[in-house]
Parts: C-alpha cells; structure tokens; sequence
C-alpha cells in the first residue's frame, strides 16, 4: 500500500510526485494520458518508490487508508469530473487535495458537497513552477484543520525552507489557501508587467542592449529590489538564441496570455469592495498586449511627436530601481488587504503576516522586501492595510519623486507605464485628505436623487437642484 497518490502528470504534477518520492513516501501515480505515464516512469523515475497505474479503481486500492490523493490537473471542469470519478471508490474519512490554481469558489463548493460522502476535501495553492515543484514549493493549505492534519507531515517535507522554517502554513478555513494563492498570482502579474516596464523604458529611452538590462537587472537583484522575478528577468536578457547567438527575448511575441488567476483576483477585490488598482491594470496591461494587431494599425495612425529627450542614464536607473520597489510596495499591500478582508467577510481566518512568511521562499513571488512588511504588520496586527502605517508611507515617499520621473519618461517615449502610474494614484488617492467625490456625490444626488452626506452637519441630505 502507497502513502499517497497523484494524478496529473503535467509540469507540476511530475515534479511534485518526484519531490514527494524523494522524501521517502511512497506513491501511486495517474494520468489521464496512458503515453505521459509510461515516458514518466521510464524516464523520470530513478530510486523513489513510485508505482503507474492506468485505471482509477486500482489507483485508489493501491492506497493506505485514508486514502489521500493530489490532484495537479487542470483547474475548472477537470477537477469536478474527476473527483466524480474518484467518488465510488472513496470511502469514510478519504481525502482528496486539489493542487491546482483553483478558483476558491469552487473550493469552496467542494468541500460543502463532499461532506454528504464524508470525503474530505484540502484546497491546495502551489507556487514555485517546476524548479520549486521538484525542489521545494511554497504551500498555502486551506480547508478543515483537521483534514491538513491528515498530510500536514507530507507538506512540511516537501515545502521549500527558510531559516530552516517549512515554507508551509495551515492558511484557513474553506477555499483559504486557493483565495490566498489567487492573490499571490494577482501580486506575480503586477511584479511581472513593472519589470517589463522598466525593461521597455531602458531599452528606448536608454537605449541599452538586452545585456546591459540584464546587467541593470542583476544589480538590482544583488540590492533591495532582489527577488525570484528579478532574477530570472536577467538570466532572461543574458539568454541567446541558439539559432542566431542573438537575445532571445527579442524573438518573443510580445503577447501576454494568461490562465485566469489575476482576473479572479480583480473580479474577487470588486466584489469585496476593496480598491487594487495595480493588480487590476497587470491584467489590463497583458489584456492591452494581447491585441497586437489593432496596436501595429494604430501605431501608425498616431503621430507621436518626439521629444529630445536627453536622459542622465545614471538617474534614471536609480529612478527605475526605485520606482520598481514603490510599485512592488504597492501590490503587496492591496493583495494583503484583500486577503485580510476575505479573511472576515468569508471566516477564513487567515493570518497575513504567515501568508507572508511562507511566501519568503519556494515561490514565484518571493522577494527580499517581505520581510520588511512582515515587520509593518506585526507593529499593528488589527490595521487591515497595512499601508496606513508610518513606516509604510515613509518608504513610499521616498520613492515618490523617482516613480513620477518614470511615469513622465514614459509619457514622453510615447510608451505605456500603467503599474507605474497606476500604483502612484493609488498612493494619491490614499494619501488626500479631501478628494473630488464631493461633486460625484453631488451629481449622484441631481440626477437620482441618492442624497449624500455633509460635511458640517449629521444626517442625510437631498437637494432639488434645478
Ligand atoms: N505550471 C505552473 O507553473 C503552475 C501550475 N499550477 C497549476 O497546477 C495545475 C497543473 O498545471 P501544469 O502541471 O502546469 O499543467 P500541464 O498543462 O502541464 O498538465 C495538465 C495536467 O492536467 C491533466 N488534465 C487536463 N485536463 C484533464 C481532464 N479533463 N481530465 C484529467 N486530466 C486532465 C493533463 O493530463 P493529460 O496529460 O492527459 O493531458 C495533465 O496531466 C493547474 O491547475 C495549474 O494552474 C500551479 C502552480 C504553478
Ligand atoms: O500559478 C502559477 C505561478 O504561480 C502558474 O505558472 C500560472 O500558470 C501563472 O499564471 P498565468 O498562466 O495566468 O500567467
């Protein structure tokens, strides 16, 4: 009988199950696909005791009881059939783990429907690709204590470690750990599109070749803007093709595609009332790459003025580095205060400061700042944004005059920069004592009689404006 078993061989699954395998448990392996199993045992599979099977019902029989199996398929109607085809076989007290980046919703539902079987459910987040699959991921668990209890000695295993901590921590109740990986994916486009930002700024403002951006990037890397994003974009810019020893990246269409997880989020900071603008403009910004054709048409459509831009490569590479933690600064703190609000509206009880430190290695988002905002939010465990903190807004000031330097470049290049600017609205907005939606609420008030609020007086108000 195996420890444990898994189904879906795909990028993570193989690399999950080996990094499970070599930590000495033994394992039952699946596939929808017969081919990818067999090429997986034959040339994957070394000294770790891991077993094929071909049909679910021997897949399941060859596990101890309880049976507890990893599902690292595609998410969405994937996972609904197979734990449909799991079911017969599943008994009392069996527990299925969903590794995939599921929408937390269905997460969610699953576990309320399994109960009438008294299957238990886990709703894992993975982060960390297929390096940190195979040599350690970070692993954010949500659903019952008691079910994480179950594999929790699985999990610390195989999760990555820092300062000997297993980047692993049982997240919270319910879809707990997918909100809380939904998040962490929302947070990775943001990183994601400000690099390439600064990337797209160096190379025709500065006129700098993929080498010396990848050298800026390394540099950066080397300092306070180190992170795992950060250095894979400078092993991307040394990377040449093999075809012509030129950059690869220059051979790249520049079409982002996406799978989903950072549009939930958006949908998901709409829903709870929580402004993210930053995490919602790294969706729009791959949305706005992905139309490459209306962009050749309208680019020569648009007359775009030149500027003399005469640009003192040293400052602007301080500003960009700067600019970069501002923004990176930013998208942390608008998904940790998602994640403390989803916390009390949906009862997940999700500690952020431990989100955060779980997230300090294995994963894609792991960055040297982390500890800092783990020491802004331990100062006051009951501030939801940890933004409005001192120590926060100190931080963001004095990267404010860099970022605004930035956004005015790129203006003048003629080239988009919306996390940049995006994130210092945000900060604006935040940071303004009486804003504008006095007059908003006025209109509201002319034509639909919403009524609104007053200044120097209590109560409601309704004026007949004509
Ligand atoms: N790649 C990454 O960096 C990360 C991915 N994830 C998540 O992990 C999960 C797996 O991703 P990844 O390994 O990259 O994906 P792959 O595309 O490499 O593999 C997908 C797997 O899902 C299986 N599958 C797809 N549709 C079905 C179906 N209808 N029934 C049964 N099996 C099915 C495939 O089987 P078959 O071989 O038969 O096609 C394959 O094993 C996804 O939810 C993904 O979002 C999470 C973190 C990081
Ligand atoms: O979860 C991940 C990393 O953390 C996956 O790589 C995911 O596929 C990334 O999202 P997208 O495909 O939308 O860029």
């Amino acid at each position: 009988m195996n420890d444990i078993g898994l189904i879906g061989l795909g990028v993570m699954g193989e690399n999950l199950a080996l990094n499970i395998g070599r930590n000495n448990y033994s394992l039952s392996v699946l596939n929808r696909t017969i081919e990818k199993t067999k090429m997986f045992m034959e040339q994957k599979v070394r000294d770790e005791n891991i077993m094929p099977f071909y049909d679910i019902k021997s897949f399941v029989e060859s596990l101890e009881r309880p049976r507890k199996i990893i599902l690292m398929v595609k998410s969405g109607e994937p996972v609904d059939n197979l734990i449909h085809e799991l079911l017969p076989y599943l008994e009392n007290g069996d527990l299925i783990i969903d590794g995939g980046n599921s929408y937390f919703k269905d997460t969610d539902r699953r576990i309320e429907e399994l109960k009438a079987s008294n299957v238990l459910y886990l709703g894992l987040g993975i982060s960390g690709g297929e390096y940190g699959a195979l040599n350690g991921p970070s692993l954010m668990p949500g659903g019952l204590l008691e079910t994480y209890k179950l594999v929790e000695d699985i999990l610390l295993n195989i999760a990555a470690k820092v300062d000997s901590k297993p980047c692993c921590t049982y997240v919270g109740d319910d879809g707990a750990g997918h909100f809380v990986k939904m998040i962490h994916n929302g947070i990775e486009y943001g990183i994601m599109l400000g690099i390439s930002e600064a990337y797209n700024i160096m190379r025709k403002g500065l006129m700098l070749s993929s080498k010396e951006i990848g050298d800026t990037f390394k540099k950066w890397n080397d300092g306070e803007l180190g992170s795992y994003l950060m250095e894979i974009s400078y092993k991307i810019m040394y990377h040449e093709d093999e075809n012509n020893n030129r950059p690869l990246v220059d051979f790249i269409l520049d079409k982002a595609e996406q799978k989903g997880t950072g549009k939930w989020t958006s949908i998901t900071a709409l829903e709870l009332g929580i402004p993210a603008p930053s995490l919602t403009a790294a969706v729009d910004g791959r949305l706005i790459s992905h139309f490459k054709e209306e962009r050749i048409k309208l680019s020569n459509v648009f007359e775009k003025k030149k500027v003399n831009l005469s640009l003192d490569k040293e400052k602007t590479i301080y500003d960009l580095e700067k600019s970069l933690l501002f923004n990176q600064f930013i998208l942390f703190s608008q998904g940790i205060w998602l994640i403390n609000e989803a916390s009390n509206v949906y009862n997940y009880n999700i500690d952020s400061a431990e989100v955060l430190r779980i997230w300090k290695g294995g994963c894609i988002i792991r960055a040297k700042m982390i500890n800092f905002l783990i020491e802004i939010i331990n100062e006051d465990r009951e501030n939801i944004n940890f933004l409005n903190n001192k120590k926060s807004v100190d931080f963001l000031l004095g990267k404010f005059n860099s970022t605004k330097h930035i956004s005015n470049i790129a203006k003048d290049l003629y080239i988009p920069a919306l996390i940049h600017n995006t994130s210092m609205d945000y900060f604006l907005g935040l940071i303004e004592e009486n804003s504008a939606a006095n007059l908003m609420q006025a209109q509201r008030d002319y034509f639909g009689a919403h009524t609104y609020e007053r200044v120097d007086s209590e109560g409601i108000f309704h004026t007949e404006w004509e």
